[in-house]
């Protein structure tokens, strides 16, 4: 059997003494898609900062696709990370002076990806906005431009498409859409998906469920209770 494409040990995150994040294990098969759930402060940004090599973990190990991010050169890592996530962020963070199909492929240039107009219009075909795929950011409704944040991220053709907080300004309908357009375009590049939330609404969606709100956090570090329901 192969590795996993994300491999989780033993990890703790302290900022001064508080221990705010502790995880004994969490692997993730290619293509499989997980639920990272918790109430504000449990730890969700943090999980994915550490996966994404923006932080380095107190204590443990993560293996993302064979490498350990966190050792890597600050160069390497930065262009590792640009590499394996596609990240689809909840203040969605287009460019403001680039149109949407702009933004596409700016971000496919970025993840050192070559052109491909095809993935580009499929992706604005099937995320429904081809017909504003030559506005820029700012003439896009909220859903409009969610969905070229989905189609921005996806353009990355990353292994690993994270999306932090997707539904959280959404009514129940459109939480459901936002979550079959990530698990549509996840299943169409064969990435593995990881939505963080503390929206319980859509657990439902997924068969494998992080759950960081099952923790109980200690100041102690020596403390070595475990924490993360994987169910
Ligand atoms: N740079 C930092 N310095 C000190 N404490 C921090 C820092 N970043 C986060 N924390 C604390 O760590 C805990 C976990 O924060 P984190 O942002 O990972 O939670 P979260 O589950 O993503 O929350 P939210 O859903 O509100 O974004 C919180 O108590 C937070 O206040």
């Amino acid at each position: 059997m192969s590795a996993p494409l994300i491999d989780v040990s033993d990890i703790r995150h302290r900022y001064g003494d508080r221990t705010v994040l502790s995880l004994p294990g969490w692997t993730l098969e290619k293509g499989q898609h997980s639920l990272l759930l918790g109430p504000s402060g449990s730890g969700k940004s943090t999980l994915l900062n550490i996966l994404t090599g923006l932080i380095t973990p107190s204590e443990g190990r993560v293996m993302v696709d064979g490498v350990c991010i966190s050792t890597l050169p600050p160069a390497r890592r930065d262009q590792a990370r640009g590499q394996l996530f596609g990240i689809v962020f909840q203040n969605i963070r287009l460019i403001s002076a680039l149109t949407v199909r702009q933004n596409l492929r700016l971000a496919r240039s970025l993840a050192k990806r070559s052109a491909d107009e095809k993935l580009l219009e499929d992706l604005i075909q099937g995320l429904g906005i081809a017909h504003r795929a030559d506005a820029k950011p700012r003439a896009l409704s909220q859903g409009e431009a969610q969905r070229a944040a989905i189609a921005r991220a996806a353009a990355q053709n990353a292994p690993i498409l994270i999306a932090d907080e997707p539904t959280s300004a959404l009514d129940r309908g459109n939480a459901e859409r936002a979550i079959d357009l990530l698990m549509t375009v996840a299943d169409r590049t064969g990435a593995t998906l990881i939505v963080a939330t503390h929206d319980d609404r859509i657990r439902s969606r997924f068969s494998h469920v992080l759950d960081l709100g099952d923790t109980d956090m200690t100041t102690d570090p020596s403390d070595d209770r475990s924490s993360g329901d994987i169910s």
